[in-house]
């Protein structure tokens, strides 16, 4: 009852009232009563008589009492009107209280929203480390199972995705070693991660589709893949927002058939080791192909370069297809085959002619042996003087005998006989009786031939060999013996050198002081099994010596032969040459099989056999 009178501390925006209290409502009508009582009783005894001056008394009293009741009304009044104030204040003050109590609900909400949330941020976080640690095991089994929980998380939580492919992403960039990608392998545990980056391949690609089933399409996702050796890479019908591939190299086919580059995407220094299919593809922003090299054939059939494109550089080892490509010129757009763009789209594009007569050549400097021309059209040489030894990779039908016959011919018409002897392995006779001249010294064709000439050319290296007595200056002028250079020149040398069998193993010890003895050997063979070939005997001491040479047609499969170049399907007579002051896009001249006599009367005699 005391809180009843207390007058009521409320917060800012409530209303403070008195309550009526009921001993209060009890005392006013009792004295309402005793006074009505009082007042009658007074009444009839004072005015009981009725003579005139009494009714005028009764009257005023009547007026006095009207009054008296008309002031009660009042009061009355007064009570009612202040009973709906308070009737009021008490409903405005319910809806504060709602008010304050959804504001105190709402606040509830907010802080269950806000640990459901962070419980599944927890839960989010909890299964993003577990998968991407399962991804980083030594057992296949978990490294699929991390993959396929990562892919899960993505799909199940969008705002995830590109985390996860950047997880992806940073996994495939682990793997930069392109020429391990290539060696067969029994090694299990480089075998199990070619399957896993294979399947992170197809996953990345299974959610970059705009038509894949069930809401499985991720877009706009930013790939990064710079560096990474990316094994039969497939992105065709893929839609990405931005893509790296700088410096990536992509073994095996690269398929970005009709795939849909939203943004900026360079293959700056990209090397494609087999055909790159860009059939179709849809490039928004300019693509970068600056120094790009397309080892085998490059198609870009029907591609739509909406901003043009950067090809400054970029190396074209075999065909390039640009047909019904669509371009940007300005504010035209064009579709025209790709030689009838004007050069300053295709001015940095380098490409070589398919044949180059060997006539064509511009003559190279003294003692310099004419193989082809550059890309820049100045002569591409061998200089037997410098690099002593030179070894040529080529797939079948590419050019290996004509390579063979433009060596020997470059040989003959910078030499005499007498300074220089050609010996010439062929076991297949392609070159019979194409070096009539006296610089043939033998000519062979078997095993047993070419054996017992090695043991004597062994005896003469042996003889040229500096003994102990030879001075300095004998050394500097090479002046201890006489006699022509030898040029032992092997043409289809996988015919020759088979398994453990290297008949040129009497060679062995003069190859790294060929200068000394004017030894040369020049082996010409397949690419195929090029790779195992330059692990056994000479070859293998020729690969340690770092001599110059040739890559050119193959599979790339074989990984990279010399001075890191990969053998890829090429034209005939298109090769790279390597050498230690680099490499070189070269097309070998082409010249017909007249046997050398011919051009050079005077000097003729038949081969000399076995
Ligand atoms: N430098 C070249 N430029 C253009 N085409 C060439 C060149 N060399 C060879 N070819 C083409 O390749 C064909 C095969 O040439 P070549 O016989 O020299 O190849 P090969 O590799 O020795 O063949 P094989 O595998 O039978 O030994 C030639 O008929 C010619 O059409």
């Amino acid at each position: 009852m005391a809180s009843d009178r207390e007058t009521r501390r409320i917060e800012p925006g409530t209303v403070a009232y008195r309550v009526l209290s009921i001993r209060m409502i009890w005392f006013a009508s009792a004295v309402i009563v005793v006074l009505g009582i009082a007042v009658a009783v007074w009444l009839v005894a004072a005015f009981g008589n009725g003579d005139a001056q009494e009714r005028n008394q009764l009257e005023a009293i009547k007026t006095a009492g009207t009054v008296v009741v008309g002031t009660g009304g009042a009061a009355a009044l007064l009570l009612a009107a202040r009973r709906q104030r308070s009737a009021e204040i008490a409903l405005k003050q319910k809806d504060l209280d709602q008010a304050a109590a959804a504001r105190a609900h709402a606040l509830q909400e907010q802080v269950a929203d806000d640990t459901r949330l962070d419980a599944t941020e927890r839960r989010l976080t909890e299964l993003y480390s577990k998968a991407v640690d399962q991804l980083g095991s030594d057992r296949l089994a978990v490294q699929l199972g991390g993959l396929y929980a990562l892919e899960r998380l993505g799909q199940n939580s969008p705002d995830q995705r590109q985390t996860i492919v950047n997880v992806l992403c940073a996994y495939l960039r682990m793997f930069s070693d392109s020429a391990a990608d290539t060696r067969p392998t029994r090694d299990q545990h480089a075998v199990q991660q070619g399957r896993v980056r294979h399947a992170v391949g197809e996953v990345l690609a299974a959610h970059l589709r705009p038509e894949a089933p069930d809401s499985r399409f991720w877009p706009a996702v930013d790939l990064d893949l710079g560096g990474a050796s990316l094994l039969d890479f497939d992105l065709s019908g893929c839609r990405v927002r931005s893509a790296d591939f700088r410096a990536t190299t992509f073994v095996g086919i690269a398929r970005f058939e009709g795939t849909n580059f939203t943004d900026t995407v360079s293959f700056a220094s990209a090397a494609f080791t087999a055909e790159a299919d860009f059939t179709r593809a849809v490039f928004a922003q300019r693509p970068h192909f600056i120094s790009v090299s397309f080892g085998s054939d490059a198609v870009f059939t029907s591609a739509n370069f909406t901003s043009g494109f950067t090809f400054d550089d970029a190396v074209f080892l075999a065909r390039s297809r640009f047909d019904s490509a669509r371009f940007t010129l300005g504010a035209e757009v064009v579709s025209r085959s790709f030689e009838e763009l004007p050069t300053e789209l295709t001015r940095h594009l380098r490409a070589l002619p398919t044949r180059v007569p060997y006539a064509d050549i511009p003559a190279p400097a003294a003692g310099s042996v004419p193989l082809g021309v550059g890309v820049d059209r100045t002569p591409a040489v061998w200089r037997p003087a410098v690099d002593s030894h030179f070894v040529a990779f080529m797939g079948p039908e590419s050019g290996k005998t004509t390579l063979v016959r433009t060596i020997i011919r470059g040989i003959v018409e910078r030499y005499t006989p007498a300074e220089a002897a050609i010996l010439l392995v062929d076991y297949r006779r392609s070159s019979l009786g194409y070096v009539a001249t006296e610089h043939l010294l033998g000519y062979a064709i078997s095993i047993s031939q070419l054996t017992a000439m090695l043991e004597d050319v062994r005896e003469s290296m042996q003889r040229r060999i500096p003994g102990p007595d030879v001075t300095q200056e004998q050394l500097r002028n090479r002046s201890w013996w006489y006699g022509p250079e030898l040029y032992v020149i092997v043409d289809d040398a996988e015919l020759v050198s088979r398994g453990d069998t290297d008949p040129f193993e009497p060679l062995r010890e003069f190859l790294p002081q060929a200068k000394d003895v004017g030894l040369h050997l020049v082996v010409v063979r397949s690419t195929e099994g090029a790779a195992e070939a330059l692990e056994h005997g000479a070859l293998n001491t020729l690969a340690d010596l770092e001599v110059p040479g040739i890559v050119g047609d193959g599979d790339f499969r074989e990984g990279p032969l010399l001075g890191g170049v990969w053998p890829s399907a090429l034209l005939p007579g298109r090769v790279t040459k390597v050498s230690r002051s680099g490499r070189e896009l070269v097309q070998l001249a082409w010249s017909e099989s007249d046997p050398l006599a011919a051009r050079q009367p005077g000097t003729e005699s038949g081969p000399v056999s076995g």
